[in-house]
Parts: structure tokens; sequence; C-alpha cells
């Protein structure tokens, strides 16, 4: 290919790169002005509309053209990793190579991808501790950012999230490119020469434009030059035209119950709509996928009669938590025989939102709604119903495009767009807990206060995540970070978790505190959601195994006994307990991964700085059993308080038939028949803020009196703040724990 051509491959083509009625994706029109583009630069901000192939083909240009573009190896980020695996495979198809050889994907926990992976999909997590565990040596020079990235070509797709992690990768690989830049050195190594690439079909393009074009920037406004800045070369360019068209539709009037309404709405498009045609259904949760789920075979069955809805609609659900087969059952296309008088409804949450197609799907309903962590302090962090943003909308509305003209229907009205939804979904960093962020700071070598983000975090916000790694034993008094910091950076769970972890290491319960650690850290819930007419079926079941000591006692009880059981039985148990084998499996993976990294150095030093430098002024003592020999998982409930002790609440009253619970451990098995009243019982976080009620799903509710103090994982805001996954705890431990 001679200077100037770009290369398309052959094989590309024949499987599919192109739309299914033959015309090329819009992206593939424009592969030299591409290559031109990101030959003559350091970073290229891309837009082009949804469906126009960005996530799938802009990778196989570079390498395809890599006399000019010098891409051999290709790394691409997506937020999500269903989005991260199911592009892998596509992208794999399209190349006629096996997946995981020249394309290949890395999401948390698994790794499907070679020495020999030239186009490698990743989450953003993933490529951030990628750049921050091969930071060590750089970490050594005050002269460089530690941020090594061992690709040419860095590309991170869905810009417009803007989740935690993408932040923190945009700021270090400015810093880094700004430093190649104005380092008279010159560099040969790989690392040292990537270019970057930012792209999505909703983003500011300008406001990427600018932040890159900039000189750094740091959060405190010190001028803080390692090199006299040489500005970067950034080209931005945006790709018209878009595959297909989507003609979107609104209420007269907002909706009152929404997820009523996507229900009417599903089976309105099954009666009016022709054949073939799937349909996509935005809700914001698990809860109200499983409801939709039930509503509409209700709905279906009393208009169609039940052979016809057997015969005619596949209701399926679509969320991060599902089993993968289950997931992939959701996103494969039904056979073609059968396309012409049968329709699968998918109800789904964001996860199908950016990036994946799903083969079949002609229309799209919104509900307009989104779960969003927001709270800038670990202990008020929590999950809200909130509505979504222009750029959501947008997202979600292309994804009934993707390979003919399709339809979107918002339930909501047109005018909501701009007077309801902001235009972008505020950037995570300025909206959530810090601490986890500042961690990976710290441990790449870089002090928050000289960071270059884009959006800068709340004052508060750094302030409450200081404060936190103080309290944890991260940072030292001057806000340095110790041996202990270092430990739990290097550990691939939240500080909380990681706290607990080391003090488990340090207490001689390191193993039932990787298992803990791991379920607290695997994404989705152990317990799968189960149909109403089963309910009562898996409550029994589940009982079984359940601890009075709360949520997290019970599914580590669950989670021993998995273990436990030879490969082949473990599918029966899951199904007999109601469990989630994918989440388990998750979880397996996670707790085999720290069981490993309990070996290192970095995380046995910070175990043992723990005695040293946290615990020097308390008792050596304060830490051996009581008298009559250690009670059952009374070790880890206390590890787990020396993590969350933020997270710590009591009880403000109890119901009148209940007298309150002595000693944590004298409740055990006193689950009484039904379901307490205590769904209504009240609590307090110790370190103030709102009322919180015990989720509904936690298994407190099967206890005959209510624990008088509490550990959460987290608050999810609905029509109340609940707290999940609940531990109870004796409030002495609290005092221990945190020196007071
Ligand atoms: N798994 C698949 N099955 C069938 N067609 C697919 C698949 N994945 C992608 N395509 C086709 O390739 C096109 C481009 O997909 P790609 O994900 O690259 O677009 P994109 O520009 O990144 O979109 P978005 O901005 O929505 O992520 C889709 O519109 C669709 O026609």
């Amino acid at each position: 290919m001679g200077s100037g051509a770009v290369g398309h491959r052959e094989s590309a083509a024949a499987n599919g790169a192109g739309t299914p009625t033959g015309q090329p994706l819009p992206i593939l029109v424009h592969a030299r002005d591409i290559v031109d583009a990101y030959a003559a630069c350091d970073v290229l901000v891309l837009a082009g509309e949804t469906g126009c192939g960005k996530s799938t083909q802009l990778p196989q240009i570079l390498l395809d053209n890599r006399r000019r573009t010098g891409v051999s190896r290709v790394v691409i980020t997506q937020p999500r990793r269903l989005a991260a695996i199911s592009v892998a495979a596509r992208v794999a198809h399209e190349r006629e190579c096996e997946l995981g050889t020249q394309v290949g994907y890395a999401v948390r926990f698994e790794n499907k991808s070679g020495p020999g992976t030239q186009i490698r999909y990743v989450t953003h997590g993933v490529l951030l501790r990628e750049a921050c565990s091969s930071s060590t040596a750089s970490l050594r020079s005050q002269e460089h950012s530690a941020f090594h990235l061992n690709y040419d070509a860095v590309i991170i797709d869905e810009v417009h999230e803007r989740d935690l992690n993408t932040d923190l990768l945009l700021g270090m690989a400015k810093t880094k490119l700004l430093e190649r830049k104005g380092s008279a050195v010159a560099k040969s190594d790989a690392e040292e020469s990537f270019k970057l690439v930012v792209m999505s079909a909703t983003a500011d393009i300008a406001a990427f434009t600018d932040f890159f074009s900039a000189p750094c920037r740091p959060l405190n406004g010190s001028q803080r030059q390692v090199h006299p800045q040489t500005p970067l070369v950034v080209k931005q360019l945006i790709i018209p035209g878009r595959a297909f068209p989507v003609e979107r539709l609104f209420t007269e009037e907002p909706v009152q119950e929404y997820v009523n309404a996507a229900v009417t709405a599903c089976a309105q498009i099954h009666a009016d709509e022709p054949f073939p045609g799937d349909v996509l259904c935005f809700l914001s949760g698990q809860d109200e996928i499983d409801a939709a789920c039930a509503l509409l075979k209700d709905h279906l069955e009393r208009y169609l009669g039940k052979k016809r809805t057997k015969h005619e609609v596949l209701i399926m659900a679509l969320y991060a938590t599902l089993a993968p087969e289950e997931q992939q059952r959701a996103i494969e296309p039904l056979p073609v025989e059968v396309r012409a008088q049968r329709r699968k409804i998918i109800f789904s949450t964001n996860v199908a939102e950016t990036s994946i197609t799903i083969p079949g799907v002609r229309y799209v309903v919104d509900s307009g709604m989104c779960k969003m962590r927001v709270g800038t302090s670990a202990s008020q962090s929590s999950l809200q119903i909130v509505p979504i943003s222009r750029a959501q909308a947008a997202q979600r509305a292309g994804r009934a495009g993707r390979e003919c003209a399709g339809k979107a229907f918002s339930l909501y009205p047109e005018r909501a767009l701009f007077s309801v939804m902001p235009e972008f979904e505020p950037p995570e960093i300025t909206r959530c807990d810090l601490a986890s962020a500042m961690l990976t700071l710290f441990a790449l070598g870089t002090d928050v206060r000289h960071f270059d983000f884009m959006d800068a975090p709340s004052a508060q916000g750094v302030q409450n995540a200081l404060e936190l790694l103080v309290d944890l034993g991260a940072l030292d008094e001057h806000c340095e970070m110790n041996a202990v910091g270092r430990a739990m950076a290097a550990l691939p769970v939240g500080a909380m978790v990681g706290r607990a972890f080391l003090e488990a290491m340090r207490a001689g319960c390191a193993q039932s505190m990787a298992m803990m650690a791991a379920l607290l850290s695997v994404e989705g819930n152990i317990y799968a959601s189960v149909r109403p007419e089963r309910r009562a079926a898996a409550d029994k079941a589940r009982r079984h195994e359940a601890s009075a000591l709360g949520d997290m006692i019970s599914v580590l009880n669950v989670f021993e006994k998995y273990l436990s059981l030879h490969p082949r039985e473990r599918g029966a148990y899951c199904r007999d307990l109601f469990i989630s084998a994918r989440t388990l499996n998750a979880a397996r993976a996670a707790y085999e991964q720290l069981l490993k990294l309990q070996q290192t150095r970095t995380v046995r030093q910070g175990a043992n700085a723990l005695c040293r430098d946290v615990y020097r002024a308390r008792e050596p003592s304060w830490w051996s059993e009581p008298a009559g020999g250690p009670r059952p998982r009374m070790q880890l409930q206390r590890c787990l308080v020396a993590g969350f002790s933020r997270h710590a609440a009591s009880l403000l009253e109890a119901p009148p038939s209940s007298r309150l619970s002595g000693s944590p451990n004298q409740t055990a098995g006193e689950f009484a028949v039904a379901p307490s009243s205590s769904f209504n019982v009240r609590y307090k976080g110790l370190r103030g803020g709102p009322e919180l009620f015990v989720h509904p799903s936690s298994v407190i509710h099967w206890r005959r009196r209510p624990p008088h103090c509490i550990l959460y994982q987290e608050i999810l805001i609905t029509s109340k703040l609940y707290v999940r996954n609940v531990l109870e705890i004796d409030s002495a431990w609290l005092d221990e724990a945190t020196g007071s």
C-alpha cells in the first residue's frame, strides 16, 4: 500500500463490516481522512453518529494502515464489560480470527487476549490498572508521570460517559503526552509513543479539544511544569452520516408510572408495528425490569391468550448481573425463519445503551430514567433513580437504527429533553466519593492537587476523600501515602474493602476475608431475581444458608459452600438456592486473585505496617480473642468494622413487639417464621445524616428482633433511603477500630 492509499480488509467486508443492505458503514467512507488526521496529531477527537462504525471499525482502520499510522497494537476502552466482550466478538468475527488471538478483550477478573493480540477491547478500569501496575519504575523518577501503556494507539470510546476511570485516564494520558513532547530525550519504545483517540456519538467535542490543547492545569492552580510545555497537536474529526434513520416519538405529557407505561408501549408496538422487529426497552434497574417482565406477560396473556403469547413474544431481561449465557440469549438474534411471526422484547438497564448492537432490534422504548451513584462522601454515597441526559437519550434511540431504519418511543414529552434533562450526565468525578480514585493517583506518585482534571472535583469531595484515606490509615497526617495505602491501591477493590482485607491479614482470617472482599466487589447480586410465583420457594431455600448476623455473612455461607462443592455440583446448588452462578463464578475469580495478591510484597508490607503505624497507640492486646475463645465470624465482623466504620448505623427505635438483641452472636438462629415488621425499623448513621431503612431484600427482616447496630455496604435511594448488604456489629468494636 503506497503512502496516501487507505487499506481496507477483504475479510471485513466479507464478514459484515458493511450494513446488512450492503452499503459501507459511514466511517469506512472516511477512512482516508481518519488516517491522515491520526498521522498528523497527538490526540484525535472523533465524533460520529451512533452506529456509524466507530467502535468496531476505527481500531481496524488504524491497524490496517499501519504504514501510515504506525499502529500495530491498539487498545480500545468501553465503559462496561458486556460492550467490551460483545464488540470484541464482533470484530474477531469480521477479521475471521478466534476471539483471544488477534482480537481479544480483558475485563475485570477475565482476560481473553494474549501476547499476539493486536486489537484489545478493555473496560476503562482495566486500562487504568494496567497503567498503574507498570508504574513502579517511573515512581522512582520525579521527572515523569508514572503512566505506562504498552500500545501504539489508545482509544477511549464512549468518552461522553465521563466515569471516574475515564477522567483519570484522560488526565494521565494528557500529562504523559505533554511530558513526552517537552522532554529533550528521544523515546523509542512503544509505550512512550502512543497516540490518543477519544470518541463518542454524543460528546462535547469542543470541550475535549480545549482540554487537550491547553497546557497542564493542576487542580490547585499552581504552575507546576515539569518540562517546558509544547502544546499537543489535537485534531477534531466529525464523521457525517448515520447508517439508518431513527424516527423519534414522544408522549404528549409526562407519564406518571413509567414502568407501567413502558409495558403498555411494548404491548402496543407488538400489536401495531410490522414484523420483523424486536423491541429494546430501557428501565433503570433490575427490580423494575423483573416487574416489567411479569407485567408484560400478564398483559399479553390477557389480550392474546396464553398460547399466542408463548408463540409470538419472547420476553427477556438484560442487566449487568445476569448470567453471561442469559445476556447472550438476550442479545442474540431470533432464527431467521421465525422472525416473521415472533418478536423479542428485551427490558434492559443502560448496559445496552452504548456500543452494543442487538441484531433484530428495530424499536426502542425509553423510560428516560437511570440509576446514578451520587454523594461525595463514602458515608453518604448512594444510588438514585434520576432522569437521563440528552446524550443518553440519543444513545438509547440510536440502538433502533443499527441494521435498518427504526423507531424510538420516548416515555416523556419532547420538551423534557431541554426542560428536565441535562445535556450530558455530570462527570462522576464531580458527584462521587473520590477515595479509590485518589488512592490510584497517590500510587502513581501524583498528588491529587497537581492533577490535571478535565472537570475539577469539588473541594469538599477532595476533602472527604482525603479524610477517609487518613481514617483508613492509607495516608499519614501529612497526606503522604504510606505502606498501608500502597497495599490498598494494589488491591482491585474499593478503599474500604481493601482496608478490611489488610486488617484480616493481620488478624489471621485473610482467607475468609478474601472471600468476603470478592463478594463485596463483584458486580451484581448473588441472589438471582426470581419470578413472583417462585419467591416463596426461593426464600425457603435461601434461608437454609442465611445467617442472622446479616446479608454479608449469609452470602459468605453460600460462597463457602459453593467453593467446597465439586465443580460439577455447583450448577445444581445455584439452581436450588436461586443463586446467580455467574456472580459466584466471578467472585471465585476475584477470590483467587486476592489470595495471590495477599502473597505480594506490597500487600504484605501494608498488613504489617498496620500494627506498626496505625495501631501503635493502642493496647497491643486489643485484637486478642475474648475469654472463652473466638465466636464464629466475630473476627471477620471486627475486620469489616475497621474498613466500613463510616457505614455504621444504630437503631433509632424498635417495633413495639421486639426487644433489642444483646451481643450479636447471641442472635444467631433467631429467625422468625415470616418476615418481621422491621421493614419500618429506622436506623441513623453514626456520623449523622438522614434516617435509613433496611432494604426489603435483607435477611435482617427474617429476624425476630432487629440488630442494635449495623454496617451496610451501600445506600439505595428509591421511595426511602435503603441500606443494602447489612451486617450486625457490636458498637464497642467501632470505638476499638477508630481508636476513640
Ligand atoms: N454484533 C453485531 N451484529 C450485527 N451487526 C453489528 C454488530 N455489531 C456491529 N454491527 C453493525 O456495525 C455497525 C457499527 O457498529 P459500531 O459499534 O462500530 O458503531 P458505533 O459508531 O461505535 O456506534 P455507537 O456510537 O452506538 O457505539 C452497527 O450499526 C451495525 O450495523
